[in-house]
């Protein structure tokens, strides 16, 4: 068997073409610019080039962008002080600190910080909260782009063995609760997961999020199963010096023979999580100003 290789760079363009069209409309008809408000702390290198990403995309699908870059030595005072007045501020719907911040600051703490309903990356305790309860709140982005590629190549998922390797707030968690609510019988593994080969080899629906280049092998995936790779390990390239490659948590060579389909790395899930973040900051401005919100772009 040769797997189906998600397209998830087409994907995601086509999101954010809805988004844009949504957008569009809200400005024509309501005269309202959604407007997303990213804090970066410090000078890591692929956080620069994440946040370079997300204003490009705002601006792309017309939405306004707010950039706030902090010294890296900011204190949590003056981060607070700069997320207290985006909270305040009715141009900006979405707010969101790229991570990870440095040492002496807990992401924790800075989420809590965020007003829930502008908490466009769904990681307040609020929104993993309602998300737990079934109700309606904002959802994480990686984990809604990964169920957005898992609707279009599966469509209804009910009854399914869903193996989620991973218990983060930021991925796991959210992504199992994900699955729930798709009537799959989940399962979270993690590092502590006796015989993990034999829990992966179970699953129809098999999402890697270990954070260990290549891990989950071929002969871990269940044949005919859909495989979702959450990892990103950048490593030296072998063949072209000077230059960097992408590893995914799954061997794609064993595995794209075993698996009906599989998301590759890069160009899987990597280029949903920002196309969500803005579909996340159209849903919360369309709930802020009591507007429906837009179809297909919510979990
Ligand atoms: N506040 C947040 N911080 C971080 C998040 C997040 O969702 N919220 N996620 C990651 C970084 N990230 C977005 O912020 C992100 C990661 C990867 C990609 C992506 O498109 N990856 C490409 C490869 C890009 C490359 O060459 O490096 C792919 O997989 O094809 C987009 C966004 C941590 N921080």
């Amino acid at each position: 068997m040769t797997a189906t290789v998600i397209d998830g760079k087409a994907f995601a363009a086509k999101v954010r073409g809805q988004v844009a069209e949504h957008v569009a409309k809200l400005k024509e008809e309501h005269g309202i610019t959604p407007g997303l408000a990213v804090v970066l702390v410090g000078e890591d290198p692929a956080s620069e080039v994440y946040v370079a990403a997300k204003h490009r995309q705002t601006v792309e699908v017309g939405m306004a962008s707010f950039e706030h870059k902090l010294p890296a030595d900011v204190s949590e005072d003056a981060l607070f002080e700069v997320i207290d007045k985006l909270n305040a501020d009715p141009k900006v719907h979405g707010i969101l600190c790229q991570f990870p911040v440095p040492d002496h600051l807990s992401e924790r703490r800075v989420v809590a910080r965020i007003d829930p309903n502008k908490d466009v990356d769904g990681l307040s305790v609020a929104n993993a909260g309602l998300l737990a309860s079934g109700e309606t709140g904002l959802v994480s982005c990686t984990p809604l782009g990964c169920l957005m590629l898992l609707r279009d190549q599966l469509g209804n998922m009910s009854g399914m063995n869903a193996v989620v390797v991973g218990r983060s707030n930021l991925f796991g968690k959210p992504m199992a609760q994900l699955l729930l609510q798709e009537n799959c019988t989940v399962t979270i593994a993690h590092s502590r997961t006796k015989d993990l080969a034999e829990v992966c080899g179970r699953a129809d629906i098999l999402v890697a999020a270990v954070g260990r280049a290549e891990m989950v092998q071929g002969d871990w995936v269940k044949p005919g199963a859909t495989v979702i790779d959450v990892g990103i390990t950048r490593i030296p390239h072998p063949e072209k010096p000077g230059k960097s490659k992408l590893l995914g948590d799954v061997e794609f060579g064993s595995a794209s023979n075993v698996a009906a389909a599989i998301t590759p790395v890069p160009g899987g899930v990597g280029p949903m999580t920002i196309a969500c973040l803005l579909a996340n900051t159209l849903t919360a401005c369309c709930r802020s100003n009591g507007l429906p919100e837009p179809e297909g772009l919510t979990a």
